[in-house]
């Protein structure tokens, strides 16, 4: 099955599964992907339609039906995009000499379609490479080579988009500053009315879309750096801590927009994003890594390239009521080998050959009473153990 169709057969099972908010982004998605006037106009009056008849389910189901196969019959002819390579780092280092902090040597490569999450406590470097990717700070040592064409600098600044922790705050309404950015970028007239309202509505922000700065919370000025990104189809997103200050819900809406705005097999673009949530992170991106003063913990570089590394051991982490000393008896027959207790969690840490079936069996075969369960072997949460 062709990526388009894997991609269809997915957005129609929403159709059927009758997931209409889901379904609505895909279709703004598609109609975006289109890069098409009339497009964005038939979207829009889809959209202005629902707004007054949220109640006749055949008659919604009907017109969501008639427009997606329109868009997959005008994407089709268009074809996918082969996925290229966005950006090289070779040996990256970044020193300031005023806090005697370094960050690298880093190397990695980042392609079309791909999320690389950057994880580590504070202040161990997330944001000087973020910062570094971006030409917002000039490497002191090594090459960073952005593969994409582009023009000019402001060419190049407007395919490679950095959004900071704080962003900066502005004037107006928010369907007024997306109007404004738009135009900036040249989109004007009727393209931009519509293309605006489009990105509004992906972004859950049709309702705010006459609220000032002050009046959003931070997940919806979060949104809004989203819809401003979206409006200038960036070859490459760079973004810091994009999840802080959001709600596990709106956490978990975000990352689903990266991955479906990453991997649409139309425009796809490449996303290197911080955060502490690791999980969460971990769910999302193609590659993590993990930064610890300013070194790359869970990836070798050999001849400049990251190889990514397994570790040979078996970590679970856990909670329970049980006391450490009831639980290191018991696992001991497992060959227990560290058992650590932070913030009310449990991690073991157990030799390459247990496996995780054995590790279940004792907690059945003792009634060990589990909260929670997680296998981290491979996930960089390991490299927070003290
Ligand atoms: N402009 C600067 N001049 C000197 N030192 C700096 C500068 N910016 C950052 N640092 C130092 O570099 C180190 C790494 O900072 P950075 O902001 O990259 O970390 P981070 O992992 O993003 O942290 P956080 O999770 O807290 O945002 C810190 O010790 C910080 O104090």
């Amino acid at each position: 099955m062709s990526l388009i169709e894997t991609h269809y057969k997915n957005i129609y099972q929403l159709l059927e599964y009758e997931d209409y908010p889901n379904l609505l982004k895909k279709l703004i998605d598609l109609t975006l992907d289109t890069e098409e006037l009339s497009f964005y106009q038939k979207t829009v009056s889809l959209l202005d339609w629902l707004e007054q008849n949220q109640t006749n389910i055949t008659e919604i189901r009907k017109r969501f039906n008639v427009l997606l196969d329109d868009l997959f019959s005008f994407l089709q002819k268009k074809g996918s995009k082969q996925r290229e390579k966005l950006l090289v780092v070779q040996n990256l280092i970044k020193a300031y000499t005023q806090s005697h902090f370094a960050l690298g040597p880093i190397s990695l490569d980042i392609s079309e379609g791909e999320i690389i999450g950057l994880v580590g406590e504070n202040g161990n470097g997330k944001t000087t490479l973020l910062r570094s990717l971006c030409g917002e700070l000039v490497p002191t040592n090594g090459r960073i080579s952005y593969l994409f064409d582009y023009k000019d600098e402001y060419d190049l600044r407007s395919q490679l988009i950095y959004i900071p922790q704080r962003t900066k705050d502005w004037h107006g309404s928010l369907l007024s500053n997306l109007q404004f950015t738009a135009a900036s970028y040249g989109i004007l007239g009727e393209v931009n009315e519509h293309l605006v309202q489009l990105v509004i509505a992906r972004m859950g922000l049709r309702g705010y879309r006459h609220l000032n700065w002050k009046s959003l919370s931070s997940g919806y000025k979060m949104r809004f750096e989203l819809a401003r990104m979206l409006l200038r189809k960036p070859k490459l997103l760079l973004i810091d801590e994009p999840l802080a200050n959001l709600d596990i819900l709106a956490q978990q809406v975000v990352l689903d927009d990266f991955r479906d705005i990453a991997k649409s097999p139309f425009r796809p673009l490449g996303i290197v994003l911080s955060s502490q949530q690791l999980y969460e992170v971990e769910k999302t991106s193609d590659r993590v890594i993990f930064l610890k003063k300013g070194q790359p913990q869970n990836a070798d570089i050999k001849e400049g390239v990251a190889e990514f590394k397994e570790v040979a051991k078996f970590i679970v982490e856990f909670e329970s009521d049980w006391q450490q000393e009831e639980l290191r008896k018991v696992f001991a027959t497992l060959s227990l080998e560290n058992l650590q207790i932070k913030g009310g969690t449990y991690i073991a840490i157990f030799p390459e050959s247990t496996s995780q079936e054995r590790f279940l069996q004792i907690v059945v075969d003792n009634r060990i009473p589990l909260n929670y369960f997680r296998n981290i072997s491979n996930s960089t949460r390991r490299f927070f153990l003290s």
